[in-house]
This record gives C-alpha cells, sequence and structure tokens, in this order.
C-alpha cells in the first residue's frame, strides 16, 4: 500500500546543505499498522511529510496504492493520505469552529452534503453535532484530537500518517485515542504509518516497525519479535531498553 524506495532528501545546497534521509527503503502493507521508531533527529517525522506532499524536494520514489506520488501536493493526493499531528492545537485554525474545520475540505473538493457528512465524521470519533459550533479553545486536548483526526478521515482516504498522535496528551486520555485509532482503523481498512517512541503504542497498535538512526532504517521487525528482545540490531536492542527503563520511572513517579 506505501511503498518508499530510496528515499533522499537534504535541506539547503551548496555548503550549508545537510542530508537528513540516506536511502529509506520499507513497504506498508494494506490495512497494517506500521510503526517508525528512533531517536529524536533521526528523520521519522521528514519521511511522513514526504508522504503527505509538506516536503517536495525528495529524491526516489514514493507510491501509495500503487500510484506513484508527484513532488507536489494535489486533490488526488489528499484523498489518498492524511496527516495527523502531535500537537492538535497547533494543527487546529483557533478562530474556526469545529464544523468551519471539518467543512473546508469537503468545499475544497466540491463534495456535497457536507453538514450530514459532517454529523456522521463527528460521530465515528466519538463526538457529536453539539461540537459543531464550538472553536479549539473550548475542547480538551483529547477532544481536540478527535477533531484533528476527523478533519483527517473526512476525505476517507486510505492511509492515515500519524505523527506521535498522543505524546501531547494527558496520560488519561491517551489510552482512549489509541483505542479510537484503533476501532477507525479496523473499521475503515486503513492503513497507518505511524511514528512514535512510545514502547506501550507499538505494543498496542503496531504490526510492525522500522527503527531509524541518522536519517536511515537499520531494520525492520515485526512487534512481537521487537517485545521479545530479539531484534538483530544493538541500537534496537539499546532503544528498547531505555524505552523500558523510562517507562518503569514513569510508573513509579506516577505511583508515588
Ligand atoms: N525544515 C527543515 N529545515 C532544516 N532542517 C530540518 C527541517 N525539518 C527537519 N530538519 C532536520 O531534519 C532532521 C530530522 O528531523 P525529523 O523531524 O524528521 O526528526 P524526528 O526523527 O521526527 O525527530 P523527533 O522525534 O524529535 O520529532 C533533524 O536534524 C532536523 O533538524
Amino acid at each position: 500500500m506505501i511503498d518508499v524506495r530510496q528515499l533522499n532528501l537534504s535541506f539547503n545546497a551548496g555548503a550549508k546543505a545537510s542530508q537528513v534521509l540516506f536511502d529509506v527503503n520499507f513497504a506498508v502493507q494494506q490495512g497494517e499498522i506500521f510503526g517508525l521508531v528512533g531517536e529524536s533527529g533521526s528523520g521519522k517525522t521528514t519521511v511522513l511529510k514526504c508522504l503527505a506532499g509538506l516536503f517536495t524536494h525528495w529524491q526516489g520514489d514514493l507510491a501509495i496504492n500503487g500510484q506513484p506520488l508527484e513532488h507536489s501536493i494535489g486533490h488526488q493526493r489528499c484523498r489518498l493520505v492524511q496527516m495527523v499531528f502531535q500537537d492538535p492545537y497547533g494543527s487546529l485554525h483557533p478562530r474556526h469552529t469545529v464544523a468551519d474545520i471539518l467543512e473546508e475540505p469537503l468545499q475544497i473538493h466540491h463534495i456535497g452534503q457536507r453538514d450530514q457528512r459532517v454529523n456522521n465524521i463527528l460521530e465515528k470519533v466519538g463526538l457529536n453535532r453539539a461540537f459543531r459550533t464550538r472553536y479549539p479553545h473550548q475542547l480538551s486536548g483529547g477532544q481536540r484530537q478527535r477533531v484533528a483526526i476527523a478533519r483527517a478521515l473526512i476525505l476517507q482516504p486510505q492511509v492515515l500518517l500519524l505523527d506521535e498522535p498522543t505524546s501531547a496528551l494527558d496520560v488519561s486520555v491517551q489510552a482512549e485515542i489509541l483505542n479510537l485509532l484503533s476501532d477507525l482503523q479496523k473499521e475503515e481498512g486503513l492503513t497507518y504509518l505511524m511514528v512514535t517512541h512510545d514502547l506501550g503504542v507499538i505494543a498496542h497498535l503496531c504490526h510492525r516497525v522500522a527503527v531509524m538512526q541518522f536519517g536511515q532504517i537499520l531494520e525492520t521487525l515485526d512487534t512481537d519479535t521487537l517485545l521479545r528482545g530479539e531484534a538483530k540490531v544493538e541500537y534496537t536492542q539499546m532503544l528498547l531498553e531505555a524505552s523500558r527503563h523510562y517507562s518503569r520511572e514513569m510508573a513509579a513517579r506516577a505511583a508515588g
């Protein structure tokens, strides 16, 4: 469903050029939830932005559902793939109501029956039509992320690119959003490519993960293999240990 072949990307040119992606290769199957993990700055978000059309100066071959992606963003790509960002407050227009936010993509794509579609999608993400007139600042963090997910889904894309979709949320609402994403994936037969640093998120949602460091993929493995501690690459083992340690410390702190 998602094919990334020999993806390379540099920022700036000449003496200031810095390459951040080096021959990135991976493939995600239809209906799969695929995680991208790795330390900060390793290039995970950059991969997502290339697929979403937010970066257009990449080199290589990108395809979704067998359709090669152009070096520009067009209407067709928006109907195929949508991105959900980490910070739902920053990604929603502060002076637009929920109805405005959800109707905008429908207007741009000349899609009718907007009221009905907005009500349906609100219900799908666990909100209701009473939220139509609210502004982002009148919503909780979890509700804002539900609106961001609704906006991503209103054009009925086949692929969602999720950039740490729960990390900006209160711990108590993280599980709610993960469950929502899991339900939507099954109901709609969606394919997810998800950036996360959270072992719990990987264990809960992902079928397979690719481990990135310094703009390269070190290995791709299934979640069970990762959680059994059977990764081939030492860096992956280290990442797993660090994440377990971090989770235990967090749990101890929360309990104490
Ligand atoms: N617009 C930009 N201009 C220049 N450099 C950039 C730009 N966007 C990202 N980078 C650089 O590209 C590299 C990869 O960034 P990216 O955001 O993809 O990392 P990441 O793995 O998602 O990190 P994190 O987990 O912290 O979000 C970093 O060194 C970053 O500084």
